[in-house]
C-alpha cells in the first residue's frame, strides 16, 4: 500500500466504545449487503450510546475501533515448534514502537442484521476464512464465553450471537517486513476483546493469529516468553518495562524498499526449522542473550542493548543463509547501511548507532536523542535522496546539522543516489488503545466501509 503524506502526522487517542443505533432503511441496507460492494451511509450521525438490553431487541449495531502499534524485535523469533497454535522454538523480545507515526486501525461492527462475518483490510474484501483470522475469532468467542458461565468481567452477551464486521487498515506499508500482521492481529485482537468486554491477557490469542502479534498487544520492551506447555497457555508477552522507561532511545526506520517481500517469514522460517543447523545452535545461545538483553534495558545501558541487537540480527540473517535453499532478505544497500553504522560507531569508538532487519531490507536503528539529528544527516550523505522525490524525513522532526570532514573521512563510502527511499523518525511507544471519536470508525452506520 502507499504510504501517503497525509498519513503521517500522528493524533493522541483515548478510549471509548460506541454503539450505533441503527435506522430502519440503514438495518435494511445491511441486510441486504452482498459481495464486496462499498456503500456509505448516506444520513450523518451516528448515534452513540452504550447498548442496553432493551436496545437488544431492537435493530442495534455495536462498533468499536481500535489501534495497535508496530513492533521491532531486537532479539528475533524464527522458527516454531508447533505450527498452528504458532509456538516459537525461542523467547524474543522487542521494542513497541510509537503509534503517532506507525499503526494499525481496526473497526469491528456487531449487529444481529448482519448474515456473515466478514473483512475489509487497506479498502479490500479478503477473504474471512483465513486460518489465522478464523483462530483468533474462535478464540476470542471461547474466552467471552468462558467469562460469561464463569460470571467474570463484564462480558457482553449481546456480541456473542452476532455477526461481525471488521475493517482496518494500516497507515504504513502491509507484508514489507514493517511487521503489519503484529500491528494488524493485535489489533484484531485487541478490538474484538472491546466489543465482547474482555480484560486481562490476551497475548495468548494475538500469538495465534501471528507470532509477534502477541508483543504489540503491550507497550515499551515486551518479551515473549516461549513456553513449555503443548497446549501453549504459557507462551506469552509480558512487559519489561514501559514505554516512559527509557526516553532518550530513539528509533529511525530506513526504508530500503517497501515492496512486498518474495519469501514470507511463515515459509522462511518453516524452511529454516525444517534445513539449519545453525538454526538449532541458536536456540541454545538466545536463553542468555535474553537474559543480558532484559538487563541492558533495566539499566538503560546503550552499548550492551546495541551490540546484543546488531549480533543477534546478524545471527538470524546469518540463519537464513545456512537455511537451504538460502533466503536473502538483506540487500546490497542493506549491507551499506550495516558497515556505515559499524564505521559511523568506530570512528566515535563507541556505541552509537545499532541496527536490525526483520524479514527484509529495511533498516530499524535504535540510538539516543542526541545523536539522532547528526546521523540522519549521514545516513542524507551517504543516501542521496532522489530529487523529486516522496518526502525522505517523515514523523518527527529532525534539525539540520552538519556533518564534519573529518567524520567523511573516517567513514569513506561512495553516496548511493536514492539507496534509501525515506526515512520514519519515531520512539518507543504504548500499547494498543481504544479510540473515543465515533467520527473514526471504519464501518458506517450501514456496518460497511466509509469510503
Ligand atoms: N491491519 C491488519 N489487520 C489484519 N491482518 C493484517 C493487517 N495487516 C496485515 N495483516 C495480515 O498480515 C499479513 C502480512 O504479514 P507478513 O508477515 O507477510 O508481513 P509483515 O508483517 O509486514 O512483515 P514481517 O512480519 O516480516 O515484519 C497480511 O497479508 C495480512 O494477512
Ligand atoms: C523476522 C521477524 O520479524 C519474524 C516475525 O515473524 P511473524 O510473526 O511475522 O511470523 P508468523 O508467526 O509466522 O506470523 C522477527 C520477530 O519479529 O521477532
Amino acid at each position: 500500500m502507499p504510504v501517503t503524506p497525509g498519513d503521517w502526522p500522528g493524533r493522541a487517542l483515548t478510549c471509548c466504545e460506541a454503539s450505533a443505533n441503527q435506522s430502519g432503511a440503514a438495518a435494511r441496507r445491511a441486510r441486504g449487503v452482498t459481495g464486496s460492494r462499498w456503500s456509505r451511509a448516506d444520513s450523518g450521525r451516528l448515534d452513540v450510546s452504550v447498548p442496553s438490553m432493551a436496545e437488544d431487541k431492537g435493530k442495534e449495531m455495536k462498533l468499536v475501533t481500535c489501534t495497535a502499534p508496530v513492533n521491532i524485535a531486537v532479539i528475533k523469533y524464527w522458527g516454531k515448534r508447533n505450527e498452528e497454535l504458532i509456538l516459537p522454538i525461542n523467547s524474543s523480545l522487542s521494542v513497541t514502537l510509537h503509534q503517532d507515526q506507525l499503526k494499525s486501525t481496526t473497526t469491528v461492527a456487531a449487529s444481529r442484521d448482519f448474515k456473515e462475518d466478514r473483512i475489509w483490510l487497506n479498502g479490500k474484501e479478503e477473504n474471512i476464512n483465513h486460518p489465522r483470522l478464523q483462530s483468533c475469532l474462535r478464540e476470542i468467542r471461547r474466552l467471552a464465553r468462558k467469562r460469561r458461565s464463569s460470571g467474570d468481567g463484564n462480558s457482553n452477551t449481546l456480541t456473542l450471537h452476532h455477526k461481525i464486521h471488521i475493517c482496518s487498515v494500516n497507515n504504513f506499508p502491509t507484508a514489507a517486513g514493517l511487521a503489519s500482521s503484529a500491528a494488524g492481529y493485535a489489533c484484531l485482537v485487541y478490538t474484538l476483546a472491546k466489543l465482547h468486554g474482555l480484560e486481562g491477557e490476551l497475548s495468548e490469542i494475538a500469538r495465534q493469529g501471528s507470532g509477534s502479534a502477541c508483543r504489540s498487544m503491550y507497550g515499551g520492551f515486551v518479551q515473549w516468553i516461549m513456553g513449555v506447555k503443548e497446549d501453549g497457555s504459557d507462551s506469552i508477552a509480558q512487559q519489561i518495562e514501559p514505554e516512559t522507561h527509557w526516553p532518550e532511545l530513539c528509533v529511525l526506520i530506513l526504508v530500503v524498499s517497501a515492496e512486498q517481500k518474495p519469501v514470507g517469514s511463515t515459509a522462511g522460517m518453516r524452511t529454516s526449522v525444517k534445513t539449519s543447523p545453525l538454526l538449532k545452535y541458536r536456540t541454545e545461545i538466545v536463553p542468555k542473550r535474553m537474559k543480558e538483553m532484559i538487563e541492558a534495558i533495566k539499566r538503560q545501558d546503550f552499548e550492551l542493548f546495541g551490540q546484543l541487537t546488531m549480533k543477534d540480527s546478524n545471527q538470524f540473517h546469518a540463519t537464513c543463509l545456512d537455511t537451504f535453499p538460502p533466503i536473502f532478505y538483506l540487500s546490497d544497500i542493506s549491507k551499506r547501511i550495516i558497515n556505515l553504522v559499524h564505521r559511523y560507531n568506530s570512528h566515535f569508538g563507541e556505541t552509537r548507532v545499532v541496527y536490525t532487519f526483520d524479514a527484509g531490507p529495511n533498516a530499524v536503528i535504535y540510538t539516543r536523542k542526541q545523536h539522532v539529528d547528526e546521523f540522519v544527516e549521514v545516513v542524507k550523505h551517504y543516501f542521496p535522496p532522489e530529487e523529486n522525490g516522496e518526502q525522505f524525513l517523515k514523523g518527527l522532526p529532525v534539525n539540520p546539522v552538519s556533518v564534519s570532514e573529518h567524520l567523511k573521512s573516517s567513514i569513506r563510502m561512495e553516496p548511493v543516489k536514492a539507496g534509501i527511499q525515506y526515512i520514519i523518525n519515531t520512539r518507543v511507544g504504548p500499547g494498543p488503545q481504544l479510540i473515543e471519536d465515533s467520527n473514526l470508525h471504519l464501518l458506517g452506520e450501514d456496518g460497511l466501509p466509509k469510503q
